[in-house]
């Protein structure tokens, strides 16, 4: 097959530009390689006819490529590079766009002669044919691939794990490039999508893209999940790594491991899967990577000469990667010729397609138009959509033993999608996987709206906001100050945070929240037990048998000299130690289990600042602990307000009463009345501050004159006063909430 009549009319149309300038400064780019272009003359004879057939759309303004063994390369224009991408053969497409545009944009006449250069074919194999009638025009087939060609033994499938900020985005971005799955020198963190990972340059959300890599010869499909590094979306990793048989385990070359390197490591261990090393940020003054790669030899066992050295940020030491992937992470080990078995592992919401679920077929084939049931809820669904993301989405007809991608079935809601479930085909049922550890919310939180007429807005913010974040329990309350609202679980502080940052930024949603706190169980005389979630069921004036909180297992690892001062703070909190190991001569790993409430407030910071910054940490769940807790209430003139009650130990709440006070006292602009503020521990007064009476007018700067200004005036005190919440008789403002939450 020769090359497309529409697309050698485009090159046609576009010889002039080819002139010896563009070519130059593409030599310019590729010193060592020979570049080849696509000249009318020497078009027909010449052009790999078998090699471009499937790679050359109708988008074509594609000029050359360089053929050079080591690392062939395609330079193309944005339209056409999506095509190029995965023709066979092709290691990396350099998107070239950008010059490449500007040298065809110069005007007749201004530039040389068009250089006559011979055409060559830049793939040392032919496309290979499709092997089956699907005819999707798009994306991976696009690439001239299909996904029969990938049989178990060419499929790989790692995730990158590490600490917080050691590169796992970055890493992923370079290797999306090299294999031509985004344009080099794009937007950074690519995977990183939603506004908050932006902003706080975090990972939120794992993220899943599939490439193709060839190495000696055979082309790979390598998939990779990119995961968040923070301790509250560890859920994701674990979920994530449940698709993996691999990870990339990357440590910062100037830190070293880290308390989430050691937990991440841990959970990829015990999924039994195959951990390459690698360090990374070689390029920064401060690295010891031969140190560090001793640290992993000692904590991990991982001799110390398996470790790639790498920057992701110059791209030094890059190219051993995806060879030690393929080469170290084995094959899924599914039955192709096995009933159709699925693990679900992941699922989002998308507003135009509706519920999206990650999959990966662990025996057998998933073809669309498949029926499918879900073991756990015995839910049918249709396929309705498979393929893979590239990272966007390209439908394909089936996805393969040990590959991973997506579905669409018409499922309306995430909450439907039981995260680590098995599917099977209709009526042909099959041993189920062990799934996920059921999501338990480690922090709740009431959640308002600032006025109560935004209920209804902020109820479909939050409805539409879950879709995509399953992991947030929420369930209806109502608070005497606050009005309706929601209590709702998070799986951390920060993933708190996120939440509300994303109701703010994605849905416009103006909201009060009240202090975390965590779920305690209380021990009734009678024998049984209640979990309550709020502090305002705490009840009071009622004997109870025992009262038991949530603790952590903590890790904490630090330089040595910081050990004291973290014991000090770690007793402070009421943590108990229970390991204490030396990492080498500098640094020390110290396990805690401490009380989960402890967590809120300002520990992490507090942490961070006792150690200028180089201790981390990291927390898993641990037992629930008998603890003597006490009902902390805030009154106004002799009034609870319900929102700001929380529950504290016996010895802290003179303190903390104290401090809720001062800080309420603070906040509160002075009323016409005189206004008490007390603290009460299960009722009983223990703190107090008095706020004397002061009346504000408003008018007292509008001096004489104008009925309508002096109207004006009033009517804006009485806004700011619809923005008060009113607890008895006094007006307390959004702020205050703010405050006393970090109290
Ligand atoms: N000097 C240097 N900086 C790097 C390198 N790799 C990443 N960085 C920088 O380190 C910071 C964190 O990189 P990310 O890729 O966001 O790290 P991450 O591990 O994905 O972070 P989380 O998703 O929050 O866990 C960014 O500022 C990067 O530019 C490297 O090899 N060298």
């Amino acid at each position: 097959m020769f090359i497309s009549r529409h697309a050698l009319k485009r090159l046609q149309f576009q010889r002039s530009a080819l002139s010896e300038t563009f070519l130059g400064a593409l030599s310019l780019c590729y010193p060592q390689q020979a570049a080849y272009a696509l000249s009318s003359d020497s078009l027909a004879e010449s052009a790999p006819a078998d090699s471009l057939d499937t790679a050359v759309t109708e988008h074509t303004s594609v000029a050359l490529a360089s053929p050079t063994d080591s690392a062939p390369q395609a330079l193309c224009s944005e339209d056409s590079c999506a095509a190029w991408r995965h023709a066979p053969g092709i290691k990396g497409v350099t998107l070239a766009g950008q010059r490449f545009q500007e040298e065809l944009r110069r005007p007749e006449g201004s530039s040389r002669q068009p250089g006559r250069v011979q055409c060559r074919s830049f793939s040392a194999q032919a496309l290979p044919s499709k092997q089956s009638d699907e005819a999707e025009p798009q994306g991976f087939v696009r690439g001239g691939y299909s996904v029969e060609q990938f049989p178990p033994d060419k499929v790989r499938n790692f995730s990158i794990i590490a600490h917080v900020d050691h590169g796992k985005s970055t890493l992923a971005d370079r290797l999306l490039e090299m294999t031509g799955a985004i344009p080099r020198g794009g937007r950074a963190q690519y995977l990183d999508k939603l506004q908050v990972e932006r902003e706080r340059g975090i990972t939120v959300k794992a993220q899943t893209v599939s490439l193709v890599y060839s190495h000696k010869g055979e082309d790979y499909l390598v998939n990779l999940v990119d995961t968040p590094g923070h301790v509250d979306f560890s859920y994701e990793v674990s979920r994530s790594l449940a698709a993996c048989q691999g990870a990339l385990l990357l440590v910062d070359a100037a830190q070293g491991i880290q308390a989430q390197t050691v937990a991440n490591f841990y959970l990829a261990f015990d999924l039994e899967l195959s951990i390459v090393p690698v360090l990374n940020k070689i390029d920064l003054p401060a690295a010891e990577p031969e140190k560090v790669a001793e640290q992993v030899q000692q904590v991990f066992d991982i001799p110390a000469d398996r470790c790639l050295l790498t920057s992701a940020k110059t791209g030094k030491g890059l190219d051993a990667i995806l060879p030690a992937i393929i080469e170290y992470i084995p094959p899924p080990k599914g039955r192709p010729d096995g009933l159709l078995k699925l693990l679900l592992f992941d699922a989002y919401h998308d507003e135009y397609r509706g519920v999206i679920c990650l999959v990966e077929v662990i025996d057998g084939v998933l073809r669309k138009g498949d029926r499918v049931t879900a073991c756990s809820t015995g839910e049918n669904y249709e396929i309705l959509e498979v393929g893979l993301l590239t990272p966007d989405p390209a439908a394909t007809q089936q996805l393969r033993t040990g590959q991973v991608g997506y579905v669409i079935t018409g499922m309306k809601s995430t909450r439907a999608a039981r995260l680590g479930d098995t599917w099977h085909l209709l009526k042909q049922p099959v041993e189920p996987l062990p799934g996920f550890k059921p999501i338990k919310s480690m922090v709740f939180a009431g959640l308002y709206p600032v006025s109560n007429a935004d209920f209804d807005a902020l109820a479909s913010a939050v409805e539409r906001l879950t879709l995509n974040d399953a992991s947030v329990a929420v369930k209806r309350e109502n608070s005497t100050a606050l009005g309706a609202g929601f209590r709702c679980g998070y799986l951390g502080l920060l993933h708190m945070e996120v939440f509300h940052q994303r109701l703010h930024q994605e849905y416009g949603a103006s909201i009060i929240t009240t202090t975390p706190t965590v779920p305690y169980s209380l021990k009734h005389a009678d024998g049984s037990t209640e979990e309550i979630q709020n502090p305002s069921q705490f009840p009071l004036g009622k004997k109870l048998a025992g009262i038991f909180e949530p603790t952590v297992e903590a890790t904490i690892i630090t330089p040595t000299p910081h050990v004291g001062a973290i014991m000090q703070l770690a007793q402070g909190r009421r943590g108990e130690m229970t390991e204490h190991a030396l990492l080498g001569p500098e640094r020390t790993l110290l396990k805690y289990t401490l009380p989960l409430a402890e967590l809120g407030g300002n520990f992490y910071d507090s942490l961070k600042s006792i150690t200028s910054g180089y201790a981390s940490f990291d927390y898993e769940a641990g037992q629930q602990r008998r603890a003597d807790l006490v009902r902390l209430d805030l009154l106004l003139n002799g009034e609870p307000i319900d929102a700001l009650a929380r529950v504290v130990h016996r010895e802290k709440a003179q303190k903390v009463g104290a401090a809720m006070c001062a800080a309420m006292k603070d906040q509160l602009s002075r009323q016409m009345f005189e206004v008490v503020i007390q603290a009460a521990a299960n009722g009983k007064i223990i703190a107090r501050e008095t706020m004397k009476a002061f009346r504000k007018n408003v008018l007292a700067k509008c001096y004489g004159g104008d009925v309508s200004r002096k109207r004006k005036l009033l009517e804006k005190q009485k806004e700011g006063k619809a923005r008060m919440r009113r607890v008895g008789s006094v007006d307390l403002p959004q702020a205050v909430f703010h405050s006393l939450m970090r109290t």
